[in-house]
């Protein structure tokens, strides 16, 4: 039961009444020495969140603590947007602040003098990330002070190099104040860059709301308090939040299951959240899900299985699917991740679109349609070589030089349970899309590829040509093969048991190791220049031999297939040697597009095969494991479609958490009027809107020749301006206002990244190899190509082929959304504490900037918008009870 202190509400414990007696007692006789007041809660109607300030483009924590906010272009002047729409579950929309805008740069003064410390500070940590200290009114703050001074109180106390530091006050004497820190130490600092400190007693507090003092350095200062006792996980609200902690806690075996399952502990946990998500699915038979985010290595992967391992232990016991589902994710991991700088197993699912082409003529065509097109017309009109060759050129400099693949991806798993609550089946889906990049040094590709060269028996080493990783290209170039205490032959054979468990067959098993071998093979290719104009015939070697072999192809085929394209000119087909960067492109454009789709046919079976002969009676608990916001000094398409879900799901965070907020107030009987919420719909708008939408004006320029990323640029500045969460910027640049704050993107490589260049020449090759999986790939390609052209494609604004990179995403995203509305969310947010994937290291600005992205700090004002903090009778009792006894 939660306690209510509202004085008008109607329905009043005695507890209650006690402390509104002690409230206006205070208010009476209130002594110049007491502390400041505990924030009163909202009377008649909640408060609405505080205005909400944008983050600069360059944002970073020791700048934006140093001065106040300056927007994309520096200006330093008071910006103001029009208001983005405030929704409401039904609840009346507050007037009572007409001029309150989520943009506002500043607030009103007598509102700011209006806050007591603590609401103040609220204010300040949510919302005003890159602005100066609260500022109290001089009289307040001088009895604050004095208190401070008076009970030897301990204060934050922010130093030259803008850390917090704890400390108490001595003296002060204007501005100025006195402060003795903890070392010993005194400092002499402006006294506007206190903040007050919470009690030892709430030191460590499971729940940040939980905090009487909810300022930025108490928070950071909560989460260390906990993380150096290896305490990873809090709450912040119905968040739970997990910092990664880089080595093994002791909290995940059998008996913190048992101990969680029957309820001997409740503090914060993914096995709390895993269980709340199971107990709440049973009872009120409605799917679940868990939502986990955060930034490459936050540890959301780990958490996902953690999770799992928890609904396995639940829901176990009929047959042995839970073993299954957790075996996928050994399965998932070999396929989908790799050794970044950021992370040693980083999720990075293969990309759905991927440049492939065996000919320099559908080089152009994977370009876009309207290159083809172009290409035609100047065959026709002009008949001259030369200026297609330079046309082509500098078509072929777009053209990426990855090697092997890299993308953004979310991955959904949903696990069945049948009625009686136990497991019955799962099915994974992959929401992603490509960042193709080159693998830098010191990162590795997909794990699989050490594993199989390490690990594979030598009758399949045999017959897949297999040599060690060293010697294949692809693998040694990035001069990174192995991992700190990783033994890939180990993997392997730990892989090879996860196939069989999830009953992948042999002969399965088999194609899927061909394609892998085939993969590294084709990165072994090589080309030898035969004239002066740099084209390239292909080396006819092992590498060769055995990639042909392999796929099911003769390596005649194969060798002209890297080393010519056709062209057809009227009725005759032209065929024209490659240069040798064209020929590499060729090549490595092969190898990714075998890999992307081995891993989704690899996705499909194993769903397929999880569902099989399982009865399904539509409970299921989801787990969402996807990447959270990310504002980087430089911000491009990949940074825009990771944003992009993050504001979706964003969303979906919002009207749950009021929705839950307000469902509480009404069990406990408490008087309220609902709490309004920030929309961020019109931020969505900008994104998805038919025809002016940044999505659709996007492909509309993907697919218009004449096209550039700044033409591009400019287009949306024509077009969005009136959006207030839209910024348009010198040169190629725009701005976009997400509720995390504002990005600054750099359109420079959108248009290209957006096109999903692939074309049916190079299908029509896989479909004559003889092996099955090339063949299924192509003839899936071709699927896709005959489907009916949607009225958008009829009008000609895209490639009735093929959707743009952009709108595919979209669509995923849509669905995973249907997907999650028809449940209940659970979120967690995973936190990285530094970079250099260690334990014990708590980097406070990298801590501050991702509770800022992730919107953890935004969920503890919401959290506190509505009532501030929860108490039970037993734990006011116990915190408040000699206080009643002495009165
Ligand atoms: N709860 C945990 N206990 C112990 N180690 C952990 C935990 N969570 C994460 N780690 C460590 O951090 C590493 C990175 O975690 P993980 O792969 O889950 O991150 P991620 O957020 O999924 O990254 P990416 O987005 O790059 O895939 C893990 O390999 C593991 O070593």
């Amino acid at each position: 039961m939660m306690m209510s202190v509202s004085p008008t509400s109607l329905t009043r414990s005695s507890l209650e009444e006690m402390l509104e007696s002690l409230r206006r007692k205070d208010e009476d006789d209130k002594p110049r020495d007491l502390p400041p007041a505990l924030p009163a809660r909202p009377t008649s109607r909640a408060r609405l969140p505080a205005a909400r300030r944008s983050l600069p483009a360059n944002f970073n924590v020791e700048t934006a603590m140093a001065a106040p906010t300056k927007s994309l272009n520096q200006s330093s002047t008071k910006r103001e947007v029009k208001r983005p729409r405030v929704g409401s579950f039904g609840g009346k929309k507050d007037k009572e602040f007409p001029g309150e805008s989520p943009y506002v740069i500043t607030v009103p003064e007598e509102k700011e003098c209006e806050q007591s410390w603590e609401k103040t500070d609220t204010a300040n940590l949510a919302d005003e990330p890159s602005a100066s200290p609260p500022r109290f009114r001089e009289s307040e703050w001088n009895d604050n002070v004095g208190y401070f001074i008076k009970k030897k109180l301990r204060v934050w106390c922010r130093l030259p190099n803008r850390q917090w530091e704890l400390g108490q006050i001595q003296s002060t004497s204007g501005e100025k104040s006195t402060v003795l820190l903890l070392d010993g130490t005194a400092v002499k600092v402006s006294t506007g860059e206190l903040l007050p400190a919470n009690p030892d007693v709430l030191e460590g507090v499971d729940d940040l709301i939980q905090l009487s003092y909810l300022n930025e350095p108490s928070v950071l200062h909560n989460l260390q308090y906990r993380y150096c006792h290896d305490i990873i996980y809090s709450k912040a609200g119905p968040v739970l939040i997990a910092i990664n902690p880089f080595k093994d806690v002791h909290c995940y075996g059998n008996d913190f299951i048992t101990a969680y399952r029957e309820k001997l502990f409740d503090n914060p946990h993914v096995f709390a959240i895993a269980d709340t998500a199971y107990n709440e699915m049973m009872r009120d038979e409605v799917n679940q899900s868990i939502i986990i985010s955060g930034e490459s290595g936050a540890g959301k992967t780990e958490t996902a299985k953690i999770a799992m391992q928890y609904l396995a232990a639940l829901g176990g016991g009929s047959g042995g699917a839970e073993s299954e589902i957790l075996q996928t994710s050994c399965i998932l991991e070999a396929f989908g991740n790799a050794k970044t700088s950021r992370n040693d197993n980083s999720s990075r699912f293969v990309s759905l679109s991927l440049s492939l082409s065996l000919s320099l003529f559908h080089l152009l065509l994977s370009s876009s349609k309207q290159n083809a097109l172009l290409l035609k017309i100047l065959y026709e009109h002009y008949l001259n070589e030369l200026i297609i060759v330079q046309y082509l050129n500098e078509l072929l400099q777009k053209i990426y030089r990855s090697t092997l693949l890299d993308v953004v991806q979310g991955k959904l798993i949903e696990i069945h349970f049948s009625a009686m609550g136990k497991i019955c089946g799962a099915q994974i889906q992959t929401c992603k899309h490509s960042r193709v990049v080159q693998l830098a040094h010191g990162e590795r590709s997909y794990h699989i590829f050490y594993q199989l060269c390490a690990g594979a028996p030598s009758g399949l080493k045999d017959r897949l040509n297999l040599k060690s990783a060293v010697e294949f290209h692809y693998l040694s170039q990035s001069g990174c093969l192995a991992i700190d205490d990783v033994d890939d032959a180990r993997k392997f054979q730990m892989l090879m048991e996860a196939l069989d468990t999830v009953r992948l067959c042999k002969e399965d098993q088999d194609n899927a190791f061909e394609m892998l071998a085939a993969v590294l093979w084709l990165g072994n290719i090589s080309f030898q220049v035969i004239d002066n104009e740099n084209h390239v015939e292909v080396v006819a070697d092992e590498a060769v031999t055995s990639a042909a072999r392999l796929m099911g192809c003769s390596t005649q085929d194969l060798m002209l297939a890297l080393s010519t394209h056709r062209i057809q000119a009227g009725k005759d087909t032209v065929s024209k040697k490659l240069t040798l960067q064209q020929a590499i492109d060729t090549r490595d454009a092969l190898a990714k597009f075998l890999y992307a789709n081995l891993f989704d046919w690899l996705v499909e079976e194993i769903n397929k095969l999880l569902a099989m002969g399982k009865q399904y009676t539509g409970r299921s608990i989801s787990i969402l494991d996807i990447y959270g916001f990310e504002s980087f000094m430089k911000n491009s398409f990949e940074q825009f479609c990771i944003n992009y879900a993050n504001e979706r799901l964003q969303q979906h965070f919002n009207r749950h958490l009021f929705k839950l907020e307000q469902e509480e107030y009404e069990l406990d009987g408490i008087d309220w009027t609902k709490v309004d919420f920030e929309d961020n719909q019109e931020c969505l708008d900008l994104f998805e809107k038919k025809s002016i939408g940044l999505i659709s004006l996007l492909d509309e320029d993907s697919n218009f020749p004449k096209a550039t990323d700044l033409t591009f640029a400019n287009k949306l500045k024509q077009h969005l301006s009136g959006n207030p969460c839209f910024k348009g910027e010198r040169g190629g640049a725009f701005g976009i206002c997400h509720y995390a704050g504002e990005v600054l993107y750099d359109t420079s490589g959108f248009l290209e990244k957006n096109r999903d260049p692939l074309h049916s020449d190079t299908i029509q090759l896989l479909s004559s190899c003889s092996c099955r999986l090339p063949q299924l790939f192509a003839s899936n390609m071709l699927n896709q190509f005959h489907k009916p052209a949607s009225p958008l494609h009829q009008m000609g604004v895209l490639d009735p082929h093929k959707q743009s990179v952009g709108t595919k995403f979209k669509g995923q995203l849509f669905k995973l959304m249907l997907q999650l509305e028809t449940s209940t969310p659970h979120f967690i947010r995973c936190i990285k504490p530094n970079n250099k994937q260690l334990p014990g290291i708590y980097e406070k600005d990298l801590v501050l900037e991702q509770l800022r992205c992730c919107g953890v700090l935004e969920i503890v004002r919401i959290s506190r918008s509505g009532y501030p903090t929860r108490v039970t009778h037993q734990e006011f009792a116990r915190r408040w009870g000699v206080t009643v006894v002495v009165i």
